[in-house]
């Protein structure tokens, strides 16, 4: 990926797998964010690839989808900073990430407007979803209040329950243990693990090393736009290059925030 003359992201190649959690890691400006909108439509890549592999049928090729037939295909995500609609309830953040389904069980919504349609049940099924989603990350008894007056935690929770109501075949975390305090990160690590036993793959971006080594299966790491390891947590732990990177980060930036070595 480029722009203009930078290249944020170069040769990066990697697999994230199936039913696993894979999680890219990187000292700040790594050009891991870059990564993600590649990955999820926001940019369209200068060259290379990026394939969804679905259980069945054929691989999609989505550098060449624009955002929404990404989502459509598959793919979920949630950002740095939340994007809620803080005014609409818990629930209608849930139910308008279902609008695609709903819309495509009632002919683009025309029956519906004829009172045809299958819409009901559609509304039903979209409804139940989202409240299994409120009770999965602790957010039924908060369905009814404006998402924009929820805790910061909650807001944090509610994106990700948002994400999966697309039920998709992977989600895209971009720092979802970011701003929040242990015990909720621990929570975060236990929800993810359930959405992972539950048969979606994830990619994360993620600076807490604590959630990254204990729930990640793979851990790749990018530096300056590049993959330097790609392995398992704890091998990546220990390679020296993964360590240099993370220790030259200050020496570039002296009033960049600290950023956790992972050891
Ligand atoms: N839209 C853009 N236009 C120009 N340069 C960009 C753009 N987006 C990112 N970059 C540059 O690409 C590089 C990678 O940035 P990116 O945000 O992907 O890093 P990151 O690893 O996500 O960092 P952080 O951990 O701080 O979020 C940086 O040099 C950044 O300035």
């Amino acid at each position: 990926m480029r722009f203009g003359g930078l290249t944020a992201v170069s040769d990066v190649s990697f697999a994230a797998r199936r039913g696993e959690i894979t999680a890219v890691i990187g000292p700040n400006g790594a050009g891991k964010t870059t990564l993600f909108n590649c990955i999820t439509g926001f940019y369209r890549p200068s060259s290379g690839s990026i394939r969804l592999h679905p259980a069945s049928g054929p691989a999609i090729a989505l550098h060449r989808l624009p955002g929404y037939r990404i989502a459509r295909a598959g793919v979920a995500r949630t950002f740095q900073n939340i994007r809620l609609f803080p005014g609409m309830t818990a629930l209608e953040n849930l139910l308008v990430a279902q609008h695609n389904k709903l819309m495509a069980a009632t002919g683009l919504g025309i029956g519906a407007v004829l009172g045809l349609s299958r819409y009901p049940q559609a509304e039903r099924a979209a409804i139940d979803l989202a409240r299994q989603w409120l009770a999965a990350t602790r957010l039924l008894e908060r369905a009814d209040d404006p998402a924009g007056a929820l805790p910061y935690g909650a807001q944090r929770r509610l994106e990700i329950a948002r994400a999966m109501c697309t039920e998709p075949l992977l989600l895209c975390l971009d720092e979802p243990a970011a701003g929040l305090n242990p015990r909720e990160s621990d929570e975060l690590a236990r929800l993810l693990l359930d959405i992972r036993g539950q048969g979606t793959s994830l990619l994360l971006i993620e600076h807490d090393m604590g959630v990254v080594m204990r729930i990640s299966d793979r851990v790749v790491v990018l530096d300056h736009g590049k993959l330097i390891a790609e392995d398992a947590p704890a091998v990546v732990r220990a390679d020296p290059r993964v360590i240099a990177a993370y220790l030259g980060e200050g020496e570039e930036d002296e009033d960049a925030p600290p950023t956790e070595v992972p050891a």
